[in-house]
């Protein structure tokens, strides 16, 4: 281990609080911290023990001013943070103390602690590598949920022990590589060239993976992009405020009011999203709007999720048609708003998606419940209702509402079209007592989720039966899961549920794929989508909001959050710029050797090569660090850490 100064420092924040922590660590730490501490003798006390007493002042006083009443936290090497002696006094929190305590301590002989110097102990003693060394600062820093899940990830290992693992492969090949050249003339070969090239693919593969996941990565430490886009007077300065749940923008009833990207953050369901306002897009001659509108453009290309907002179907056609190219590759929700202005029964509704259309064209009042939230034809509600009774309906309906865990789970992944652009409906009835939890029409799909007492046999015998009588009566296809598969791999459920998708498609000749929208033919009709426009191809499930009145809020806030999960995710995800850096050095200077290996090149040249892709794979985990890289690193740490 590296002999190092003993050192101290506060690792609560600074201010008053009720207790502060100060940390000694070093191999003086025992003996110091025992020159002014009354109680037991700390060279004689067990690692991982408490231990009540006074921090005194010795001074000018033999038997010792009382400074604190104190409990000492003692962890003995190797078995502490920075794999030396550590003690942590946990005195009162009083700026007095902790400034008189740390006084004696220096007076005894720690030195102050720079910032993150315990973490680099740590590191330096083989606690654990760089990367996981620079994971305690990020999870300091966590702010949400997701920060949170990557940080740890990468703090328990993460990518790195797989780097390492790859790492030491090329090392046994390099050396070979390197013995080569000691036998100089003699054209012997110890590194065969194939199993070099297959390992080199295989961290190729690695490190890419890695590297692609940077985005993601960042992109939930700093908090998803979400731009609000409309016309000007659409009330985006509104809806913004009222996710915020302050007055953060200016709202007017002039059109353009707000001319800047005005942006926040907001948490959601553990999720870190940056909501971002913009100035109202329209044609305009005025300078600043005009520029602001240049910016609205920019926020919504760096957007992830973009909210596309408007009052009535000439201004979503407007949308429509400006930003088809734009948000091709983005997450796309439709919302209007200022639904108050159009039904007061919408507007009383806390819901007017689940409570129906509310808005001017409802096919019937009896063909809500059918069809599921959004997007139903008055024909297909007709044709529906041929073959279920209003009891039914209300049973369907009754039990949407009361929706088991499981279902609520899998019903955010399905809806919106959001698995496959497949329209999927919940409790759907199909006839006397039978209702299906999920339903897709479009590829004639049903999906139920078994219960606890589908375990048993009878339930399970007619369970079968009434899979394959359904099958054979209206040719749709059941898929059944239990509540443990949805809940422990829904990955598994989505992709069958999706590989259904497929084998729909190729028995059966696609529908159209807009199915009519709020009860508005022109828009539907005007907006059907072109090649070109597939990434507007969601334009049938607008949410219905008032953002002045706070009505289908929680809707959109939802919608937001699902939107967010099907950006691609993993748990080890790369948050580091350093790391993204050397990887993508590491991934070139492979390739290098892969040029290297095609061509025959000589193994000096070759051995070089590798040498260059180990420097930057050992950079990252810190097998290969520099004082001036440290420095850089820990510098970034609090002090206390
Ligand atoms: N009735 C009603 N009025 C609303 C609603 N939301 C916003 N408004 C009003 O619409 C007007 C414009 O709202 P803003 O939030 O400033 O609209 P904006 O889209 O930010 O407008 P610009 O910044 O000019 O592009 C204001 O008078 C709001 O009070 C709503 O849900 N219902
Ligand atoms: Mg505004």
């Amino acid at each position: 281990m590296v002999q190092l100064d003993t050192i101290c420092a506060l690792a609560t924040p600074q201010g008053v609080g009720a207790i502060g922590v100060i940390r000694v660590s070093g191999e003086q730490t025992l003996a110091i911290v025992n020159k002014i501490f009354k109680g037991k003798d700390l060279t004689k006390v067990e690692s991982h023990t408490i231990h009540f007493g006074t921090i005194r002042d010795y001074t000018d006083n033999t038997k010792g001013k009382i400074i604190d009443e104190v409990l000492l936290s003692v962890f003995k090497t190797p078995r502490s943070f920075t794999k030396e002696d550590v003690i942590e006094i946990s005195c009162h929190g009083s700026d007095y103390i902790i400034r008189y305590i740390l006084k004696l301590l220096i007076q005894n002989g720690c030195h102050m602690a720079k910032p993150g110097e315990f973490t680099q102990r740590a590191f330096l003693n083989g606690q654990f590598d760089l990367v996981q060394a620079e994971a305690v600062a990020d999870l300091i820093a966590a702010d949400s949920e997701a920060a949170h899940k990557t940080a740890l990830n990468q703090m328990r290992g993460g990518f790195s022990t797989q780097l390492k693992i790859l790492r030491e492969e090329l090392v046994h090949f390099a050396s070979l590589v390197e013995l080569e050249l000691d036998f100089g003339e003699e054209d012997v070969e110890f590194a065969g060239r194939e199993d070099l090239r297959q390992l080199i693919l295989k961290i190729q593969n690695f490190l890419k993976k890695l590297i692609d996941s940077f985005d993601a990565g960042n992109v939930i430490k700093e908090g998803i992009p979400v731009a609000i886009i409309g016309p000007p007077n659409a009330g985006k300065s509104t809806l913004l405020n009222i996710l915020l749940n302050e007055e953060k923008a200016i709202v007017t009833e002039i059109a353009g009011t707000t001319r800047d990207v005005i942006e926040d953050i907001l948490f959601i369901g553990g999720m870190k999203f940056r909501i971002i306002d913009t100035a109202g897009i329209r044609e305009t001659k005025d300078v600043v709007e005009t520029i602001g509108i240049e910016r609205s453009k920019q926020a919504m290309e760096k957007a992830e999720i973009v909210i596309l907002l408007f009052e009535n179907e000439i201004d979503q056609l407007f949308l429509a048609n400006t930003f088809a190219d734009i948000v091709k590759d983005k997450e796309v929700i439709w919302v209007r708003n200022k639904i108050d202005l159009y039904s007061t029964a919408a507007a009383a509704s806390p819901n007017p998606l689940l409570e129906g259309e509310g808005l001017k064209k409802l096919p019937s009042p009896s063909g809500r419940g059918v069809g599921g939230e959004e997007g139903v034809t008055s024909e297909k509600v007709k044709s529906a209702f041929n073959i279920v009774s209003t009891n039914l309906l209300k049973k369907a309906r009754e039990l949407r509402r009361n929706s088991t865990e499981t279902e609520k789970i899998l019903w955010e992944l399905l809806r919106d079209r959001l698995l496959g652009g497949k329209k999927f409906r919940r409790q759907h009835p199909l006839e006397e007592n039978y209702i299906l939890d999920f339903y897709c029409d479009e590829c004639k799909l049903g999906i139920e989720i078994d219960g606890v007492h589908h375990g048993n046999e009878t339930q399970k015998k007619y369970d079968k039966a009434r899979t394959t009588d359904i099958e054979f009566i209206y040719g749709i296809k059941i898929l059944r899961f239990t509540n443990e598969e949805v809940l422990r791999n829904i990955e598994k459920v989505l992709e069958t549920i999706t590989e259904s998708f497929s084998a729909a498609a190729a028995s059966s000749p696609p529908t159209p794929l807009l199915e009519g929208g709020e009860g508005s033919e022109s828009v539907v009709e005007a907006v059907k989508p072109s090649p070109s426009r597939r990434g507007l191809g969601e334009v049938y499930s607008t949410i219905h909001i008032s953002a002045k009145n706070n009505i289908g809020i929680e809707d959109l806030k939802n919608t937001i959050l699902a939107k967010s999960k099907l950006k691609k995710q993993s748990d080890t995800m790369l948050t580091n710029l350093r790391h993204y850096e050397h990887l993508i050095k590491a991934h070139d200077a492979l390739s290098e050797v892969l040029n290297g290996l095609s061509s025959g090149i000589t193994g000096d040249f070759l051995a070089q090569d590798i040498r260059l892709s180990l420097y930057h794979l050992g950079e990252i985990t810190g097998q290969i660090t520099t004082d001036d890289l440290l420095a850089n690193i820990f510098s970034k740490f609090c002090i206390g850490k």
